[in-house]
C-alpha cells in the first residue's frame, strides 16, 4: 500500500492481530491514513465488511487475552461484552466468540440488536456457542462481583454526543465498575475528537486501523492497535 507514514512498526500485527501501541505520532494524520487504508482495502484489495469486522473482533479478543491472561482470572473466567447497535457492537460480538474459543466465559449484553443479516448471523453464532445474552445490565456492584473485566463495544467512531436516553444508564453503570474496562476503538460516549473528561475512563483501549484523535486523551494503562 502507498502510505505516507512509516507503518512498518505495526504492520506486522495488522489484520486479526494487535500490538502494544505507544508511539507519539500525530493522531490526526493517523485518522486520515486510516481512511486511506480502508479505501484501499475495499476498492483495490476487494475486502468486504464481513471480513474486516471479523478481523477487527479477533484483534480485540487477542489484545484482551494478551493483557488479561486466563491464568490471572479469579472469578471463574467471566467476561462481560457490552455491544451497541452499530459496527462497534459487531466487533464486540466477534470478540465474544473468539474469547470463548480462547477459554474465557463471555456473556453478552446487546440491548439494541441490529436486524441486518450480518449482525443476525453474528448473534446466532454466539448463541450456538452457548454464550449467554443478558436481558438487562446488572448494577455496577454486581458487575464488579461477577466479572473479571468488561469489554466496551457500545459505540465507536460514529457516535454523536450527547448519548441518547436509552443508553444513559448503561454508560453511568459502566463508569462505576471496579473491574478493568476495555474499550473497542473509542471509549463509548466520547466525542471522536475531544473525548469526554466526565465519561468512561477505560484501563484498556484498542484502536482499530489507526488511533482516532481522542485517543490522545486516553489515560489508561494499555493502548493497543489492531485491525
Ligand atoms: N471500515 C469500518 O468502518 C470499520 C469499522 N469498524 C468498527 O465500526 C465502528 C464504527 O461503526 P458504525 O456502525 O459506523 O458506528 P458506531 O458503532 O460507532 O455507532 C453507530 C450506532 O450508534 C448509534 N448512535 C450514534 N450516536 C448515538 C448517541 N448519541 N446515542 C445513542 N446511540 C447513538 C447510531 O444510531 C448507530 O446505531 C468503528 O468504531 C469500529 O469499531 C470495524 O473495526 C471494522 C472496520
Ligand atoms: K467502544
Amino acid at each position: 500500500m502507498s502510505l505516507e507514514n512509516d507503518w512498518s512498526e505495526w504492520l506486522s500485527f495488522f489484520f486479526g492481530q494487535c500490538g502494544d501501541y505507544r508511539t507519539p505520532y500525530d493522531y490526526k494524520m493517523f485518522q486520515e491514513e486510516a481512511i486511506k487504508i480502508e479505501e484501499e482495502l475495499f476498492d483495490e484489495y476487494a475486502y468486504n465488511a464481513d471480513q474486516v469486522m471479523e478481523l477487527a473482533g479477533l484483534s480485540v479478543a487477542t489484545a484482551v487475552a494478551k493483557t488479561y491472561p486466563l491464568f490471572d482470572m479469579t472469578r471463574r473466567k467471566n467476561v462481560l461484552v457490552c455491544c451497541g447497535p452499530g459496527t462497534n457492537g459487531g466487533d464486540g460480538l466477534v470478540c465474544a466468540r473468539h474469547l470463548k474459543l480462547f477459554g474465557y466465559e463471555p456473556s453478552v449484553f446487546y440491548p439494541k440488536q441490529s436486524n441486518k443479516p450480518l449482525f443476525k448471523s453474528l448473534t446466532k453464532q454466539c448463541q450456538e456457542m452457548e454464550i449467554p445474552f443478558l436481558s438487562f445490565l446488572p448494577d455496577a456492584q454486581l458487575i464488579t462481583d461477577s466479572y473479571n473485566l468488561v469489554v466496551d463495544a457500545l459505540f465507536g467512531f460514529n457516535f454523536k454526543p450527547p448519548v441518547r436516553p436509552e443508553f444513559v444508564e448503561v454508560l453511568e453503570k459502566l463508569k462505576k465498575i471496579h473491574v478493568p474496562l476495555c474499550s473497542v476503538d473509542v471509549p463509548s460516549g466520547w466525542d471522536i475528537e475531544n473525548g469526554d473528561p466526565e465519561g468512561l475512563q477505560p484501563e484498556f483501549l484498542i484502536s482499530l486501523t489507526a488511533p482516532k484523535k481522542c485517543a490522545k486523551l486516553f489515560k489508561g494503562k494499555y493502548h493497543w492497535l489492531g485491525a
